[in-house]
C-alpha cells in the first residue's frame, strides 16, 4: 500500500509555480530522501501534504484517505507528522510542557492544572528517552542548544504516534556527531515500521540514510529512484549543476 500519494499537485505564488502538477508515490516502509535546488518546491510540497496551505489543484491521499482539505490538526491525527525547516518549540515552556502539548488529547487548561494523564508523561519521558535528552525534562526549551530542540521537536512528533513522518532539514545547523543520532535513531524507528520522508540538503546523509529519493525541480519531480542510481542520473546533474 502506497502511506502517501498526491496527484496533480499545484501551488503557485503569484507567476511562480512553486509545486506544479506534481504526481508522486511514497510507498510504506522506506526512508524516503526529497532533494532539489534551491527553490525547487520542497518545503511548499511538504506545506501541501500537511495542510498548512491549500493547493489550487489536486489531491493529497494518506493511506488511500483523501485529506486534501483536511486542517493541519486533522492531518497530525491520522497519522502523518513533521518536522520544521526552523525548528518549533515553545520556548518558555519546558521540555515535559513542549511534549504534553503536542497530545491533541491535553488541553491547555489541564496542562496548566498539572492534571494531565499519567500516562502521558510516561510516554513523553519514554520518547525523550528515546532522544537522550530526558535529563533535560524541567528545563525551559529556550535554554536547550538548537540540536537539543531539534531533538525535542521530534521527540514531540511521536507524541502523536506517527506512521508517516516528514522531516524538514533534520540535519540543519547541527552538529556531525548529533547527524548521525539522527540517522539513527530514524533508521531505528523505520526497523519499527514507521515510514519516512526527508527533506535534507546534507547528500551525504540522504545518499548514507534513504532508500528511495525523490528529486524535485521547478516544482516538479524531474528523478528518482534508490541513491546510487540518482546519484548517476545526468537529468540530476544538471539540475544541480546545470551542466
Ligand atoms: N509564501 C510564499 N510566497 C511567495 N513565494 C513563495 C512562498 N513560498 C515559497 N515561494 C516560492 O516558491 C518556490 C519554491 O519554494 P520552496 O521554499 O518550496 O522551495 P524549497 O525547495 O523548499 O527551497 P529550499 O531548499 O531553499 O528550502 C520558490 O520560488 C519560492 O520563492
Amino acid at each position: 500500500m502506497s502511506s502517501l500519494r498526491t496527484t496533480g499537485l499545484t501551488k503557485s505564488f503569484g507567476g511562480v509555480r512553486a509545486v506544479d502538477d506534481v504526481t508522486v508515490e511514497i510507498a510504506e516502509g522506506r526512508i524516503n530522501g526529497l532533494i532539489g535546488p534551491n527553490g525547487s518546491g520542497k518545503t511548499t510540497f511538504f506545506n501541501l501534504v500537511t495542510g498548512l496551505i491549500r493547493p489550487d489543484e489536486g489531491r493529497v491521499l494518506y493511506r488511500d484517505r483523501d485529506i486534501t482539505r483536511y486542517a493541519p490538526h486533522r492531518i497530525a491525527h491520522v497519522g502523518l507528522g513533521r518536522t520544521f525547516q526552523l525548528c518549533r518549540v515553545f520556548p518558555r515552556m519546558t521540555v515535559m510542557e513542549n511534549m504534553l502539548v503536542a497530545v491533541r488529547r491535553t488541553r491547555l487548561r489541564e496542562l496548566l492544572a498539572g492534571t494531565h494523564a499519567t500516562g502521558e508523561v510516561e510516554r513523553a519521558r519514554h520518547w525523550l528517552t528515546r532522544m537522550g535528552i530526558e535529563h533535560l525534562e524541567r528545563a525551559e526549551a529556550r535554554n536547550l542548544s538548537y540540536g537539543q530542540q531539534k531533538l525535542l521537536e521530534l521527540a514531540a512528533v511521536f507524541m502523536g504516534d506517527p506512521d508517516l513522518v516528514l522531516l524538514d532539514e533534520p540535519a540543519g545547523g547541527v552538529n556531525p556527531a548529533l547527524i548521525e543520532r539522527i540517522v539513527t535513531l530514524v533508521r531505528d524507528l523505520n526497523a519499527e515500521g514507521r515510514t519516512f520522508l526527508v527533506v535534507e540538503h546534507n547528500m551525504d546523509m540522504v545518499m548514507g540514510m534513504c532508500d528511495h529519493v525523490i528529486v524535485f525541480d521547478r516544482g516538479a519531480p524531474i528523478a528518482e529512484g534508490p541513491p546510487s542510481a540518482v546519484r548517476a542520473d545526468p537529468r540530476v546533474l544538471e539540475a544541480y549543476l546545470g551542466v
